[in-house]
């Protein structure tokens, strides 16, 4: 009997590295952070180190994802030479880095171009309003500061992961501008290559106190972005922070197509550990869906390389 081609499913199996978790930002939802100069900075030994053994592990994507130091601080420098110097490493190795550290500026986008096969960073939402909220001790989360990040993206032609956070006070309207702007700036540039649909999942260091994101939303929300977004943007959804299996299931068929990186520790929501992806696997199966891997930079951007 001939079956029907299958429903594919991707991720790519990742591993995170921090540089550092000092940040002068407070988003009053992060369970990442720590006071700048309470903690000190990884070394480029111990990366090393902890690289290694992962060359036998089927881990091609190096995430570097960060806390900030401010723009006009006289740390920046090292700072952001540390995080070249982290992947550059990682390539070096044979690596695929892909680095979120929060907002560059051109300068330092155009260089971390050179070690990095794609990057990222969230718009969350665009909304103003949030400035007096969430954002209120955070200058990274200015919507204006944000958005010109995607547009130094395209001038760069560097192919960008971005999204949404969800149920951070923003209303169902706020929703669809936000995916209207990375809308527009793709049609312009072209090198959006997902988005990021990430539920609002309260961890044990934050300080906002709201619930989680109602999970039985996100399919609605899921089918929305497909209409606004252009077709060749994927859809993510983090499968840690979807936690009933038919609820995931109907953010696939909602039109969802990657669950992102995935590795031993989501340095974000630490209190939301992955699946085995063997049982994720399975989960997958039972809707008639197959997972299968994939880099960190999706295959319409390796010409460009
Ligand atoms: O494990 C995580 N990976 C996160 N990733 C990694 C992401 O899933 C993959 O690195 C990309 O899909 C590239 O393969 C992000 C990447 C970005 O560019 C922007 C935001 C995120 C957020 C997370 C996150 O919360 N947890
Ligand atoms: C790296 C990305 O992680 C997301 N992020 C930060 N804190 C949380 C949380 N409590 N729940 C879900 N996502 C979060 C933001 O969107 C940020 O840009
Ligand atoms: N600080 C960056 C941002 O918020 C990335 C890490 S967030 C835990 O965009
Ligand atoms: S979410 Fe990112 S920018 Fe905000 S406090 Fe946490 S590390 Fe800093």
């Amino acid at each position: 009997m001939l079956s029907s081609s299958p429903k594919v499913v991707t991720y790519s199996p990742a591993y995170t590295l921090v540089p550092t978790y000092e940040c002068f930002n407070r988003c009053s939802y992060c369970n990442f952070r720590v006071e700048p100069g309470s903690r000190p900075w990884m070394k480029l030994e111990q990366a090393e180190n902890i690289l290694l053994p992962l060359k036998n592990q089927n881990v091609c994507e190096i995430l570097i994802l960060s806390g900030e130091v401010h723009p006009l601080s006289s740390r920046r420098e090292k700072w952001f030479q540390l995080i070249y110097d982290l992947c550059a490493l990682a390539l070096s190795m044979g690596f695929l880095p892909h680095t979120n550290a929060g907002p560059l500026s051109f300068t330092e986008m155009e260089k971390l171009k050179n070690v990095n096969v794609s990057m990222g960073l969230m718009l969350e939402q665009l909304t103003p309003k949030l400035l007096n909220t969430v954002h209120r001790h955070a200058p990274s989360k200015l919507p204006q500061v944000r958005l010109q990040q995607l547009q130094w993206a395209g001038e760069l032609q560097i192919p960008f992961t971005t999204g949404l956070l969800l149920g951070i006070g923003e209303s169902e309207d706020d929703r669809w501008e936000t995916l209207t702007a990375i809308s527009e700036l793709h049609q312009r540039y072209q090198h959006i290559q997902e988005v990021i649909l990430q539920p609002h999942s309260p961890g044990s260091q934050q300080t906002f106190n709201a619930e989680a994101f109602d999970p039985h939303q996100l399919p609605h929300v899921i089918r929305k972005a497909r209409e606004i977004l252009p077709a060749n943007i994927t859809i993510q959804i983090p499968p840690n922070l979807v936690l009933d299996e038919n609820w995931l299931l109907a953010c696939l068929d909602a039109g969802a197509r990657d669950l992102g990186g995935i590795g031993p520790k989501d340095e974000v929501n630490p209190d939301y550990p992955h699946l085995q992806v063997q049982r994720l696997r399975e989960i997958l199966h039972s809707g008639g869906w197959e997972l299968v891997t994939r880099l960190p930079v999706y295959p319409q951007f390796l010409r460009n390389r």
